[in-house]
């Protein structure tokens, strides 16, 4: 059995745990706060902290983990990334308050200025790549505060919808990196040959569940004489499949596709122009090129 860190509370959790159940594989837990769940008939599941699993992994406490790239990084550790999930979607950045003949630009950031971060190795890097000499202050959370608090001139943290900055009336400066959720694993020289083998079928069904959820399967009934108009339309993976209809008028065809989640909008309402009926829209749960 594959031991899979996972996220044992905050941000990841839900979505974690959906793209794993889309890809086959339910987490059995005994209860809301077990450490190890049984995941699938391969697999168990470790429950630790996002930021814990890069070091679980990369000791062999773990076979894989799912977690926040931003952790990754953190953690300094060497770890391959096998897929990216989508999801946990933020940017790590530099964060300034805004205040009269202040630094606007990191380059404006004066030497000595103090950094709040639960970053340091990466604000570390960060600075020393941009030859800024910067003073951290560790915090463990809630960066934000730290310019009010008098404890700190920058921050370095996480942003998504750039709410929580706002609130706090600071303002984006630069990006140190963009994260996502991934599943990570030591580098395939370290693993057995059955570990390896078991972890790219785990890839391929989470990789497959992450191209789905891009796509949406149309089907539609086209007048025949505007076939060639509909096909421009739709691109589906290697074109539409088109089907005759029995039993219906033969100036209409069935067409199905596969088109991008975020098209389908615009496509809906140019085959609609061009005269297409009964037009369906699904979800699709996985998709295998
Ligand atoms: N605002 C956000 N939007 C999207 N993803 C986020 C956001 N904040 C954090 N994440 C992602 O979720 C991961 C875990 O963050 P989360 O806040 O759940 O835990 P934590 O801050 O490490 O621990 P704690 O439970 O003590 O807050 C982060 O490492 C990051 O990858
Ligand atoms: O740009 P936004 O959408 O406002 O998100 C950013 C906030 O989300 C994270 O905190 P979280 O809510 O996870 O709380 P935490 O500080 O306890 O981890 C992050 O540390 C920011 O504070
Ligand atoms: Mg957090």
């Amino acid at each position: 059995m594959l031991k899979i860190a996972l996220p044992n509370k905050g941000r990841l959790v839900e979505d974690v745990r959906s793209a794993l159940l889309d890809a086959g594989l339910k987490v059995r837990a005994a209860n809301e706060r077990a450490l190890v769940a049984s995941m699938g008939d391969e697999f168990s599941a470790l429950f630790v902290r996002a930021e814990d699993i890069p070091e679980f992994v990369a000791d062999g406490a773990a076979d894989a983990g799912i977690t926040g790239w931003d952790c990754v990084g953190e953690s300094g550790r060497e770890l391959d990334a096998l897929v990216d999930l989508g999801i946990g979607r933020c940017r790590l950045v530099v964060a300034l308050h805004p205040r009269p003949g202040g630094p606007t630009t990191v380059d404006e950031i004066p030497d000595g200025a103090r950094v709040a971060t639960s970053f340091p190795r990466l604000a570390e890097q960060f600075f020393r790549a941009r030859q800024r000499k910067v003073q951290l202050v560790p915090v463990n959370g809630a960066a934000e505060v730290a310019p009010h608090l008098g404890i700190a001139d920058a921050i370095v943290d996480l942003v998504s919808t750039g709410s929580t900055l706002r609130v706090n009336g600071l303002f984006e400066a630069a990006t140190v990196l963009e994260s996502s959720a991934r599943l990570i694993a030591r580098p395939r020289r370290e693993l057995t040959e059955e570990t390896a083998a078991a972890l790219d079928d785990l890839a391929l069904a989470l990789s497959s569940v992450v191209r789905a959820r891009e796509q949406r399967y149309l089907m539609a009934n086209v007048p025949r004489d505007r076939l060639d108009s509909v096909r421009d339309v739709l691109p589906g993976i290697s074109g539409p499949t088109i089907i005759e209809v029995r039993g219906q008028s033969s100036d209409f065809l069935a067409v199905h596709a596969v088109v991008p989640e975020n098209q389908v909008y615009r496509i809906v309402s140019r085959l609609k122009g061009l005269g297409c009926q009964g037009i369906l829209v699904t979800r699709i749960e996985r998709l295998v090129p």
